[in-house]
């Protein structure tokens, strides 16, 4: 029963990813580079003060105000924060007051995309993943805006995360493109990621001092 050793397998030279050819060597690279950079990043997020956390959260809140209005019947997938992400669960909050519907973001089956759940103030929720707070029912629902916590965001608003692959897997299983709009803190911002075949770029960036970069829909570039 065992397997011969010695010989290789006929084709060495690449391998998939979701329907995509990569050079292994390639991908082992930058998975390392990104892991690197996490790590980095997840330093440089835990060094700074709750409240700056908290003021950078605001000024996000008050971006997403003006960005997306009017915010009535809006199909938005926000989520949860979890290692000193931002927090926008007030902005959630008001959202949901001014007639958006809030979905939450939940690893249903891990290596797969994500499911959005109903959410608003006061609904259940259990422990997911990672202990992330979910929605304990709902069915699935897609949303029309997605907005994105980022770990570190490249000059071409592609985004590296916490390395699931969950939002990559997840935007390419829609049928159509949400907006989706990255947050995170100023200092997130990288020269690349070196994007592989899988990555799918941001529309819109939003940063913890302002600044918004990228596309909004409707509009032409901002700031520029
Ligand atoms: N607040 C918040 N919610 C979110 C996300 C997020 O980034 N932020 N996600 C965004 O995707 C999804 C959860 N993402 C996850 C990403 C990785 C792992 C995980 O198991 N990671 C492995 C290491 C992965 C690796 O480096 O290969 C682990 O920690 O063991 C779990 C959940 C959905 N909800
Ligand atoms: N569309 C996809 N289909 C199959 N595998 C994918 C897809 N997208 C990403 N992956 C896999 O997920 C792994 C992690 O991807 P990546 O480093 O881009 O994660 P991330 O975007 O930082 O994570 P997350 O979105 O969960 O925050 C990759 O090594 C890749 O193999």
């Amino acid at each position: 029963m065992s397997e011969e050793s010695g010989g290789s397998e006929p084709c060495f030279a690449h391998q998939l990813v979701g329907g995509h050819v990569v050079d292994p060597e390639a991908a082992r690279d930058v998975a390392q580079f990104r892991r690197a950079e996490r790590k980095r990043l997840y330093a440089e997020r835990r060094a700074v003060p709750q409240a700056e956390t908290a003021r950078m959260s605001d000024v996000v809140s008050e971006a997403l105000d003006r960005l997306i209005a009017p915010l009535q019947g809006r199909v938005i997938g926000a989520y949860w924060p979890i290692r000193s992400e931002l927090n926008l669960i007030p902005w959630m909050k008001r959202a949901h007051g001014a007639g958006a519907r809030i979905l939450l973001p939940v690893v249903e089956t891990e290596r797969a995309p994500l499911i959005f759940r109903h959410w608003e103030p006061h609904c259940r929720m259990e422990r997911g993943i990672w202990n992330i707070p979910i929605p304990a029912e709902g069915d699935p629902e897609i949303p029309d805006i997605v907005i994105s916590p980022v770990v570190g965001i490249d000059e071409d608003l592609f985004r590296l995360g916490n390395g699931g692959g969950y939002y990559d897997r997840t935007l390419a299983s829609f049928e159509s493109m949400p907006w989706v709009i990255a947050v995170g803190q100023p200092f997130a911002q990288m020269k690349t990621i070196f994007p592989m075949p899988w990555d799918i770029p941001m529309t819109t960036l939003v940063l913890g001092d302002g600044a918004i970069r990228g596309r909004v829909p409707g509009e032409g570039a901002p700031g520029l």
